[in-house]
Formats: structure tokens, sequence, C-alpha cells
């Protein structure tokens, strides 16, 4: 039984979730807390082109409940997190394979994979460039598009991660692969997989899985949840929240000032700072999008051309303290 239980709409159905709602799902963190006890966020991102993407992603995680956030990305984010965010700690996408990545009531671990990966489109032309960077001389492994963001290395993060996991940007290509696909259905309960896509992802997912790929958002998120056996969080106007046995959440409170390149980086960070301080997948979801939203409307306000991501990732612990207040 969960907070959300409340309001949950039938098999085929949705509802909208409001602000009230979403506040009850704050945690409150015990006075007694410890870094560890707050959870540990991990992520597996960035790449050579986008490295910004792994910098607001992991400066999200930072911002929210959990006490520790590790970053695995590229050398080029490493130096930037160190610079901006030096609480964060930075190892290269190589030594994820190093650790251990497991969940516990004492130390609670969430994993968000794929933000600035890019994605099957930009990919092609990477890997173009990068034939023709090893026919003058072998990159760096950790520096090898291919490397970090094939359905193999996905693969593999999923099989090192008995914890939450969150797959967003590039990383849900591998929703087209039958290994991942398998590993994603043997997820159930609190490890249940979260995928962030926006619409231009949700198409190509539905492409490579061959769904119906005209369907309107709700159809479409839910298609995607029960195919993919995880939570679609499907991102436009509104965040269309599905969960694999085909019940949808819809958050409404969002702004157009969201529609910013690098505010689904914030979300993606967002949404696994909860995971990792332990909240289960569909209320970590639900409350990400409506704390998300809320920053985006206060970074909004007075702006006539609206926020950047920088000043979404700002507001992210004051917009959290909004829906503290609501409840006291
Ligand atoms: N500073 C950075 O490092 C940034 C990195 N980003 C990351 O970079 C990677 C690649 O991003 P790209 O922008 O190249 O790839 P996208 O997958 O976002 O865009 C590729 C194509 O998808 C379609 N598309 C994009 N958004 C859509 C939407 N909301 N509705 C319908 N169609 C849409 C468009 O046709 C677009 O040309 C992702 O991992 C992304 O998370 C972005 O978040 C932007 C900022
Ligand atoms: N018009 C809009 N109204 C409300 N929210 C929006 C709008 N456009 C985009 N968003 C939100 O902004 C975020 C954009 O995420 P995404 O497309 O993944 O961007 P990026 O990949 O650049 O980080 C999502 O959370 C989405 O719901």
């Amino acid at each position: 039984m969960t907070l959300l239980d409340d309001i949950r709409p039938a098999r085929g159905s949705s509802c909208v979730v409001p602000p009230e709602a979403a506040a009850d799902l704050v945690p409150r963190i015990p006075a007694d807390a410890h870094k560890y006890s707050r959870g540990v966020c991990e992520l597996y991102v960035g790449s050579k082109d986008y490295p910004g993407a792994a910098v607001l992603s992991s400066c999200a995680a930072n911002k929210l409940a959990c006490g520790y956030v590790i970053a695995y990305t590229t050398s080029r984010a490493r130096a930037a997190l160190r610079a901006q965010s030096p609480s964060i700690v930075v190892r290269d996408h190589a030594s994820f394979a190093e650790v251990r990545h497991e969940d516990g009531p004492r130390r609670p671990r969430a994993v968000v994979v794929g933000c600035g990966f890019p994605s099957s489109t930009a990919r092609d032309g990477l890997l173009r460039e990068l034939s023709r960077a090893c026919a003058q001389g072998v990159p760096s492994v950790s520096e090898r598009p291919a490397a970090a963001c094939s359905p193999e290395s996905i693969a593999r993060v999923l099989e090192r991660s008995d914890c939450p996991v969150l797959l967003d940007g590039g990383a849900l290509d591998a929703m087209g692969s039958g290994d991942v696909r398998a590993l994603l259905e043997k997820r159930t309960g609190r490890t249940t997989a979260v995928i962030t896509p926006h619409l231009g992802e949700a198409a190509r997912i539905a492409q490579a899985m061959r769904l119906d790929g005209d369907l309107a958002p709700v159809a479409l998120s839910q298609a995607i949840a029960e195919a993919t056996s995880t939570i679609c969080m499907l991102k436009g106007s509104d965040v269309w929240i599905s969960t694999p046995e085909g019940s949808t959440y819809i958050v409404d409170a969002g702004t157009w000032a969201l529609a910013k390149a690098g505010t689904g980086d914030v979300l993606a960070g967002a949404v696994g700072s909860l995971l990792a301080y332990g909240i289960m997948p569909l209320e970590a979801a639900v409350l990400g999008a409506h704390i998300h939203a809320c920053a985006g409307r206060m970074a909004g306000e007075g702006l006539a051309f609206g926020p950047t991501a920088e000043d979404v990732l700002d507001r992210l612990p004051q917009a959290a303290g909004r829906f503290m207040r609501r409840t006291s």
C-alpha cells in the first residue's frame, strides 16, 4: 500500500495527480541521518559531445534527498563537476564495472544512466567520426562513443546494478535490444526501472518495438511501459507516468518555460536522487515530476523567455521545500 494507491486509476485509464497528493510523498529526513543512510545516487552519464548533461543530472541529484552522489563520466565532465560541485565524487566510465552497486535498507542506492549519451541518429555520425579517428590513431577507451552507450554496455550496467535504475537520453535506444528488455523484465518492485523518454525518443522506442507510434501520449506511455516492463515517464507539456500494469498518472503542473535544452537532464537527476533515498519508483517519478515542474515555474517567474536549465536546477531545493510546507 502506498500513498498513490488512493488515487490509482484502473488498468488502461489515467488520472491527474494533484500537487497535494505529491506533497504527501515528500520524505522527512530523520535527525540521526548520515550521508549513506540518505542513499547514494550514482550516475553513468555524459559523452565526448555532451559533457553538460552529466553536469546537470549529477548536480540535480546532489540538490535533492540523497546523501552522496558519484558520477561515472568523461574527463571533460569530471573537470567541470570538480569545478562546479566538488562534493560530487567523480570517476571514469570504465570504473563503474569495478564496483558493486547494491541496494540495502540502511544504504539505499540508485543508478541513473544515459543523460548526454548520443541518440542513435547522432551516434551514427559519431561512429563515422570514430572510424576516421581510428584510422589516424586509436582514442582512449573511455572516450569512445560506442563504449559507454552501446546496448551491450547498458545491459552490463543493468546486470551490475541490484538497485533502482533510471534510463534517459541515448540509453533509451537500448530498448530495441531483446537482451536489455529481458533484464528489465526481471526487475520488480523497488528495482523496476524508470525510463524518461521525450516524445521523439518515445517515437523511436515505438518504432524499434513495433508499437503504434501515432498513439496519443497516455496510450503511448502505457504501451511503452507494458512492452518494456518499466515505469515510463513520457515527457512533453505534461508528464505521463505509466506503470507496467497499465495505469497512468499525469503531472500537468509544468510550464512552457521548461522547453529548453537540458531540463530533461535535471529531471533525470532529481528522480534519481529520490530513488536513491529509498522512495519507490512510481512515487519517485510522480514526486520528481512535480518538484521539477514547480522549479520550472519558480525559475521562470517574471522572465519573458523563461529560464535556462541551470536556473531550474538552482530552484530544485526551494521547489521541494514548497511541497513540504503544503503539508505542515
Ligand atoms: N548540454 C548538454 O550536454 C545537453 C545534452 N543533451 C543530451 O544530449 C543527448 C542527445 O540529445 P539530442 O538533442 O541530440 O537528441 P534528441 O533525442 O533530444 O533529439 C533528436 C531528435 O529527436 C526529436 N525530438 C527531440 N525532442 C523532441 C520532442 N520533445 N518531441 C518530439 N521530437 C523531439 C527531434 O527530431 C530531434 O532532432 C541526450 O542524451 C540528451 O539528454 C540534451 O539534454 C541537451 C543539453
Ligand atoms: N511546453 C512544455 N510545457 C511543460 N513542460 C515542458 C514543455 N516542453 C518541455 N517540457 C519539459 O521539459 C523537459 C524536457 O526534457 P527533454 O526533452 O528530455 O530535454 P533535454 O534532453 O534537452 O534535457 C521535460 O521534463 C518536459 O516535460
